[in-house]
């Protein structure tokens, strides 16, 4: 997939959410560039999964905005923010355990389908054309994720490490512009954490740009290249892994509290 490196791909601007009168997310601005993984971290409550239901159409702010590829994401659904170029995974695995690996990487591909429901009825040429390119597709992103051998197993029959791989390469299917991934490390242990590490780092290689939430600190300053931080709903710092590693509100936020149970 090619890329412009270095333009802003999502401009976040006075982002505010309030949950009845109490502010999850307080004047939050920041942006991603093109081609970066960026990191938002923060401790337990401070907002980075309501940023990103923000980013991703499920809450819609109380103030600012949001600008995604050089227009508002404004006050569109859910679904149509996929088509536009956003695709998220969740913090608990949300796959359909009853459908095949393949299956479930395919129902993300059809959100880019453009036959017509008459096509899908009728069967057209165009339809076929598209249920086949989505099988071959399908059957790529779970090589590229590292479990094309599952391809026929049940989702539900994987082991779970294997199940937030899926779930990766579902939401890549969508052929995002930025992939959002909500602690995809959740559960892994060491060596599965340093194989994840590896793998967003190849789907950076491949073009896409990525927002990472990741409580584990090692994982986040060891992939990302810019990390915005969040302390009770507003920003606390915004710069390169070593420079928030060193920034002293950042340890002030973190402090006490051991590395596996921060961010
Ligand atoms: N739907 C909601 N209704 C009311 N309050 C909410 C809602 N969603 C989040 N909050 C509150 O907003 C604040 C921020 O929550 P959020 O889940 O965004 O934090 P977080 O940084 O993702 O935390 P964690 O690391 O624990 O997942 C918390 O105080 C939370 O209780």
């Amino acid at each position: 997939m090619a890329t412009a490196t270095g333009e802003t791909l999502l401009e976040v601007n006075g982002l505010t959410v309030e949950f009845g009168g109490l502010a999850a997310l307080d004047d939050v601005t920041f942006d991603i560039k093109r081609g970066e993984i960026l990191g938002l971290i923060g401790p337990n409550g401070a907002g980075k999964t309501t940023c990103f239901n923000a980013i991703t159409g499920v809450y819609r702010p109380t103030r600012g905005t949001v600008t995604f590829d050089g227009a508002p994401l404004g006050k569109i659904k859910q679904h149509k923010i996929t088509r536009r170029g956003i695709a998220r995974t969740f913090q608990n695995v949300r796959l359909w355990g009853e459908m095949t690996a393949l299956e479930n990487v395919c129902v993300g591909t059809d959100a880019r389908h453009k036959t017509s429901v008459f096509g899908g009825i009728f069967r057209t040429p165009r339809h076929y054309r598209e249920e086949r390119d989505a099988v071959d597709r399908g059957m790529a992103l779970l090589e590229f994720v590292g479990i094309g051998p599952r391809a026929a197993e049940k989702a539900s029959n994987l082991p779970y490490g294997d199940q937030r791989r899926l779930e990766i390469a579902r939401a890549m299917a969508t052929e995002p512009k930025l992939l959002c991934l909500d602690e995809p490390a959740a559960g892994f242990n060491p060596s599965e954490k340093t194989a994840l590490m590896g793998l967003i780092q190849k789907i950076r290689d491949d073009g896409y740009t990525v927002l990472l939430i990741e409580h584990d600190m090692r994982l986040v300053m060891g992939v990302t290249d810019r990390i915005v931080v969040l302390e009770f709903g507003r920003k606390i710092a915004d710069g390169s892994p070593r420079e928030v590693r060193d920034n002293p509100a950042v340890v002030a936020a973190y402090l006490g509290v051991p590395d596996d149970e921060s961010a």
